[in-house]
């Protein structure tokens, strides 16, 4: 079993035009079926080389120094955590410039490091240009688009950038565990990897299956806010990361588009009725970030959290 591909490698893919309504078509199926699917996105390549040369640049940096990255809010800006062998830096609001030299590069590389912020910034310009394209083919094909531009508008791109570990002592060729089995909270996840595999989604039947990507390719899946917002009509895939023994590390670039704070997600108007029946509270993104982080409620998920 595979996730679909869908191929938005046209640049002129536009709302109104045939060629955009069949790639909706196939998005919204895809997503009904798996919450997933590969984008395949010439573009990307242009990205490649100097995105994972970035990536192993950070990484490579003293954890004494990638310590410095380390934000006094949980969740919310540039934190580094270590864990399953494996690191991760989260930043906000990726799609701006500023945001990126400000909360990373000036902090890493006090006396600048140009080419390193620019290509973060690319990275996070292509993926979330596509990512605006999926979200309003999903919204358009429940007819509630009225919305996207609204939707759009609130949204803060979070970059989250992880290096999983080579296992060279490792004695067993049995996949390991390398991130843990979740449902990711926000709206939309881009995932963008080197050459080595590890994620794996869970259908509705409760397989797992791996996802396998073509480097021209994106990882999509839909989180919890977009299956909440659209009423639950869409899932949001349990997924997970398992690893086999493999010397190099895996690299995985994510661009996770979530609500921005202050913002009330709602659920329109039009997407409830007497079959269904609205499901979930209006909630606020940043306020369940706390609540998710609160050591009484770790494990919470957004559905449990703004289910009625
Ligand atoms: O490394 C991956 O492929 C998945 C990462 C992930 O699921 C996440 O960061 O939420
Ligand atoms: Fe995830």
């Amino acid at each position: 079993m595979k996730v679909p591909v869908i191929n938005f490698s046209n640049e002129d893919l536009k709302p109104g035009t045939l060629e955009w309504d069949l790639v909706k078509a196939q998005v919204r199926q895809a997503i009904h079926e798996y919450g997933c699917f590969e984008a395949s996105f010439g573009k990307i390549l242009e990205v490649q080389k100097p995105l994972f040369g970035a990536m192993e640049e950070l990484f490579d940096l003293p954890l004494q120094t990638k310590q410095l990255c380390v934000s006094d809010k949980p969740l919310r800006g540039h934190v580094l955590r270590v864990g399953l062998n494996s690191e991760r830096i989260l930043i906000d609001d990726a799609n701006v410039a500023e945001s990126i030299e400000q909360h990373l590069t000036n902090i890493l590389w006090p006396q600048g490091n140009s080419n390193f912020s620019k290509t973060l910034f690319s990275f996070s310009e292509i993926a979330s240009g596509l990512e605006k394209k999926i979200r309003r083919m999903i919204l358009e094909s429940f007819g509630v688009e009225k919305y996207a531009d609204e939707l759009i508008d609130s949204t803060n791109y979070k970059l989250r950038l992880i290096k999983y570990e080579g296992q060279t002592n490792s004695q067993s060729n049995e996949p390991t565990l390398r991130a843990r089995a979740h449902y990711d909270p926000n709206m939309v996840t881009l995932l963008y990897q080197n050459e080595i595999n590890g994620l794996e989604i869970q259908t509705k039947h409760g397989e797992w299956i791996s996802v396998k990507p073509s480097p021209d390719s994106f990882i999509v899946m839909t989180g919890e806010s977009l299956s909440v917002w659209l009423n639950g009509r869409l899932p949001s895939p349990n997924h997970r990361v398992m690893m086999v023994t493999e010397n190099k590390a895996r690299y995985c670039a994510g661009l996770f588009a979530a609500p921005k704070g202050g913002y009330q997600v709602k659920i329109p108007e039009e997407l409830v009725d007497e079959q269904n029946p609205l499901m979930f509270k209006p909630f606020d993104f940043e306020e369940f970030l706390e609540f998710h982080v609160s050591k009484e409620h770790l494990s919470a998920g957004l559905k449990a959290y703004c289910t009625i």
